[in-house]
């Protein structure tokens, strides 16, 4: 029987209603002739950065019909995500997977290739064209929607007007009746170790490294030291990675977490868990990087031509003059906002959204951010659910979750039960041969409505969107477990997992 209580609005929803927009936006609509008749040249609305947070709220606040500016200080649109993250990392992941298959996998499909070698220089090509033509593409998206770009580096004046430091010279002053703070983040770096973007790099450097390094050693086991550390380890670098907790995966569910480590571990990574850096040296084009226990201890120096520092993002306001405008920052200097993403009590019409403020430093949870800020300005009811935001690594095999973990229901004290499923009982993953991982679906208790779905295993992250529009409409696992899914597909493994929430899966 499908349960009927899974079929209402998940009490989750944690701002907002669930409908995006409960008044909506239409031509010729008085709210929109309200923006439109404005005789003022001033701009309705204008966002301080171009990445997918704020490029986003951009197009949308144009599509919406309010007079739009925004301004980017990079030089070119898309922001970290486009430029120097999710894009350009996804590229080497993709093609790395490819060169690692073709050298250590292709033989056993009947694949004969020799002398398949790495050749860098076109790979990181392949990189930059993918990343040059999706800018430019949103170039193209902000002429077609008539977003005014302005290219430079933006601070407040007052709460209603801005001055930019323009690229290419010279001063320019907007005034704006709403604006959006999406200035993003930048990495966090680490007291006694000098970032060179050479030796010691950023992501930003390990995106772009000019020759393969014999030894790397990366700081933090978390999303982007496991990203990169494997797009190099692919490529034949020996890498270790120096993590300060006892696991990896940075907040996973345990049980994936440790299937995870394991396997990256058969792939060549080495890992130092609970330790951490206690300073660094350079001498003979190498760097000596002292660690110890995380909790006090043996203390050992290790070697590599490489140090990738990743142990995450700081939110970036550098240079905004945010004070100015009655913008505060917390104790981790995120613009603190409270509802509605309104980041000023003195001036309601200062936004602000993505990496800058709380939350998963995510692109697509700065996106969601970009509209329901928008859709707030233009007068409807911007909604983002925040219990239900994708998390993806791009390894392979693919880890995604979303909603609760094992670890976090315990802590609430919340009743449920588990179903898992293996790749390796799936009839598409055997036969691919590619069959590492599981699906794990955790459900209430008494209800049976889906609490967190964790998968580890080949396009997780595709499939984990079925768990995300699962759970953003209350389903239960037994609601996901007797929908039909096409044979033979990775997908059915993602049903027997919500089978064996309740029941005996078939296949296993
Ligand atoms: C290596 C790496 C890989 C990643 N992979 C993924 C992934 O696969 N999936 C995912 O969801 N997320 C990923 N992320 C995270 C993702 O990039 C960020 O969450 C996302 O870019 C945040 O968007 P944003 O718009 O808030 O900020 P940003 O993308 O940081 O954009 C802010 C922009 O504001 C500009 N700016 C700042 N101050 C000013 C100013 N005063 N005036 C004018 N312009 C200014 C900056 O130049 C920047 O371009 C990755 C990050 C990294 C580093
Ligand atoms: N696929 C994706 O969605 C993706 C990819 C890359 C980055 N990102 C985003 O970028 C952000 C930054 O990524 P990240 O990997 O830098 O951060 P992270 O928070 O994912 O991981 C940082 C890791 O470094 C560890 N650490 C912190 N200080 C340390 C120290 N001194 N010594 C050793 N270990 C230490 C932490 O325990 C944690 O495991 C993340 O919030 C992530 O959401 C997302």
């Amino acid at each position: 029987m499908l349960s009927l209580i899974t079929r209402q609005i998940p009490k989750s929803a944690s701002r907002g209603t669930n409908a995006r927009l409960t008044a909506p936006l239409v031509a010729g609509s008085p709210l929109l002739r309200r923006w439109n008749s404005s005789a003022t040249t001033e701009h309705d609305v204008v966002v301080i950065g171009g990445g997918p947070g704020g490029y986003v709220a951009a197009i949308k606040a144009a599509q919406l019909g309010l007079k739009t500016a925004c301004i980017e200080k990079r030089g070119t649109l898309g922001g970290t995500c486009l430029n120097v993250g999710c894009i350009p990392s996804k590229s080497l992941l993709n093609n790395t997977h490819l060169l690692h298959q073709a050298q250590h996998d292709f033989k056993k499909r009947g694949i004969d290739v020799s002398d398949v070698k790495l050749n860098l220089g076109q790979m990181m090509k392949m990189k930059e064209e993918a990343v040059g033509g999706l800018t430019k593409g949103i170039e193209f998206l902000f002429k077609k929607n008539g977003v005014d770009y302005i290219k430079g580096h933006g601070r407040f004046v007052s709460a209603n007007e801005l001055e930019v430091d323009l690229l290419d010279g010279g001063k320019k002053s907007l005034k704006a009746k709403n604006v959006i703070i999406a200035t993003g983040s930048e990495p966090t770096h680490l007291p006694g170790l000098e970032v060179d973007e050479k030796q010691i790099i950023t992501s930003t450097g390990a995106l772009s490294l000019e020759k393969v390094p014999e030894k790397m050693i990366v700081i933090g086991g978390g999303v982007i030291g496991l990203e990169l550390g494997s797009v190099w380890s692919r490529m034949g670098a020996e890498v270790t990675v120096v993590e300060y907790l006892g696991s990896i995966g940075a907040g996973m569910d345990a049980q994936l977490a440790k299937a995870f480590h394991r396997t990256l571990q058969k792939q060549g990574l080495k890992f130092k868990l609970s330790t951490k850096v206690v300073g660094s040296d350079r001498a003979d084009g190498k760097v000596q990087l002292h660690v110890e226990a995380a909790k006090g201890g043996k203390a050992e120096t290790l070697e590599a031509d490489v140090v990738l520092v990743a142990v995450g993002r700081r939110p970036n306001t550098d240079g905004l003059n945010a004070e100015q405008a009655g913008v505060e920052l917390n104790q981790r200097g995120q613009v603190k906002i409270g509802d509605r993403f309104v980041a000023s009590t003195s001036h309601p019409h200062i936004r602000c959204i993505g990496d800058v403020t709380y939350g998963p430093m995510l692109a697509h949870k700065a996106e969601e951010e970009g509209i329901a800020a928008v859709e707030d300005i233009a007068g409807g009811h911007g909604h983002v659910n925040y219990d239900v935001i994708p998390s993806v690594i791009y390894t392979h095999p693919e880890v995604a979750w979303c909603g609760k973990n094992e670890e976090q229901l315990k802590a609430d004290g919340i009743k449920y039960r588990v179903g898992s499923f293996p790749f390796s009982a799936n009839s598409r993953a055997k036969t691919n041969g590619d069959s590492e991982g599981l699906v794990k679906i955790i459900s209430d208790a008494e209800t049976d409505r889906i609490l967190g779905a964790h998968i580890m295993g080949p396009n997780a992250g595709e499939m984990i969107a079925e768990a995300v529009l699962a759970m953003e409409y209350g389903a239960s696992s037994e609601d996901v477990a007797r929908t039909c899914h096409a044979h033979p597909t990775l997908s059915e493994a993602f049903k027997e997992a919500a089978m064996a929430t309740y029941d005996s899966p078939i296949h296993a």
